[in-house]
């Protein structure tokens, strides 16, 4: 059995990680190693095997043992280990969430159920390194993939509507507690049915004014009753690490652009941060090749995978299932808000929405475990 080490379980993304091994049975088929970067020495979870005791994730001697790596601890981790370890002659597959990698030549963006061709071609030349690609980008293509499959798609323009979680757990706790102060701040007035609306609409306004430093910490002001357009580094050309995330990755993960035979596709748009809690949604104006019927659409998305998932293009079915609400903590990708622009018939709406937390996250990593150990 592989020798799998597993680093940065216990966060966000790892607990879920965990969570998705156990109920596909993943244990059954590796020897685990739980590592840790604040508690070597302890006692691992109950999943571990022989290796009961926490290893250093700093180790390199003891990451070295292992067949495969699979990490979840986040970029300021693989930037400092993963060096040391490859230089060390360590030989083992690496399988990443952070965006640290990504883009490197010698690395893979997984998504298989879109790019298994193109993970296989990556394991026939001996590439080592997985990576997850960024939330938005998997979530989109596990919706959208079938078009860019088929060769349909001119170009792309996407906006986002990001949740709490892609900035983690303690941005997921700011906007609860904000949303429980601005709550707590017109309570009485809410209470009273006969307050007039536009003072309760004043003192929200004046609580978010009002919010501290440190009560808005993580965003860098308030995002309940809010939103922030702008997710990730300033690029300098006007253009947000995120937006041109959209770019890069989409094409990297579909084998197209620098490095490939077929041309990149453009997908450019905004990213916006909103109040959900852990599914991004976003609306896609998207420009195909030719005018393909609406109905041939429909049917090359929801063959295109399991979780691919057409949504009636009706009030009811939009508002049932393609909120955040009805998506979050499942592995199904709705893709709704389906029809054709007024600007022509090569011209699509639709509007996606997915878990980022799975497979927006863990899900595509506990994938590439599983064509490393089958
Ligand atoms: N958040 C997201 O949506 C996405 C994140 N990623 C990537 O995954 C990385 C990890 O993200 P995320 O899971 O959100 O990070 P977390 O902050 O939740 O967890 C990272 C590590 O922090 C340590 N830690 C410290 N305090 C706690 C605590 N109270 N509870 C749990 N863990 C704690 C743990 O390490 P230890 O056990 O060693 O102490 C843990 O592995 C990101 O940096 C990013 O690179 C990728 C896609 C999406
Ligand atoms: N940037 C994403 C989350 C994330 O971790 O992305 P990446 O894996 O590309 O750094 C968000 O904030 O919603």
């Amino acid at each position: 059995m592989k020798l799998v080490g597993l680093v940065g379980w216990r966060g966000m993304v790892g607990s879920v990680l965990l969570q998705r091994m156990q109920e596909e049975g993943d244990f059954a088929h590796i020897e685990p190693v739980f590592f840790s970067t604040s508690n070597a020495g302890g006692q691992a979870p109950s999943l571990a095997k022989n290796e009961t005791t926490l290893q250093d994730a700093n180790d390199i001697a003891a990451l070295k043992k292992c067949d495969i790596i699979i990490t979840c601890q986040g970029g300021d981790y693989t930037s400092e280990i993963f060096p040391q370890l490859r230089a060390s002659g360590w030989d083992g597959y690496w399988i990443d969430a952070a965006s640290t990698l990504r883009m490197n030549e010698d690395a893979i963006i997984v998504l298989d159920p879109v790019n298994s061709d193109v993970i296989k071609a990556g394991l026939a030349r001996g590439i080592k390194n997985y990576i997850g690609g960024n939330c938005t980008v998997s979530c989109m293509l596990m919706g959208l993939g079938g078009l860019f499959k088929h060769d349909m798609v001119e170009w792309v323009n996407s906006m986002t509507y990001q949740a709490a979680s892609g900035g983690g757990a303690q941005h997921m706790r700011e906007l609860l507690t904000q949303f429980g102060q601005i709550n707590a701040s017109v309570k009485s007035l809410l209470d009273n049915p006969s307050s007039a609306i536009l003072e309760i609409d004043r003192q929200v306004l004046a609580q978010q004014h009002a919010f501290t430093a440190e009560e808005t910490k993580q965003f860098g002001v308030p995002l309940a009753g809010n939103l922030i357009p702008w997710i990730d580094k300033d690029l300098g050309d006007g253009s947000s690490k995120e937006e041109w995330k959209a770019g890069v990755e989409t094409n990297k993960i579909l084998g197209r652009g620098v490095g490939f035979e077929k041309a990149a596709i453009p997908v450019d748009g905004l990213c916006v941060r909103i109040g959900a809690m852990r599914c991004h949604s976003q609306a896609l104006t998207i420009k195909l090749r030719q005018d393909v019927p609406l109905n041939e659409i429909e049917a090359i998305i929801a063959q295109s995978n399991p979780w691919a998932k057409v949504v009636e293009n009706t009030r009811e079915a939009s508002m049932r299932e393609l909120t955040p609400a009805a998506v979050t903590g499942g592995m199904i990708i709705p893709v709704g808000r389906l029809r054709k622009l007024q600007m022509g018939g090569e011209y699509l709406s639709a509007f996606t929405v997915g878990d980022q937390l799975l497979w927006g996250a863990a899900e595509p990593l506990r994938r590439m475990l599983r064509i490393l150990v089958d």
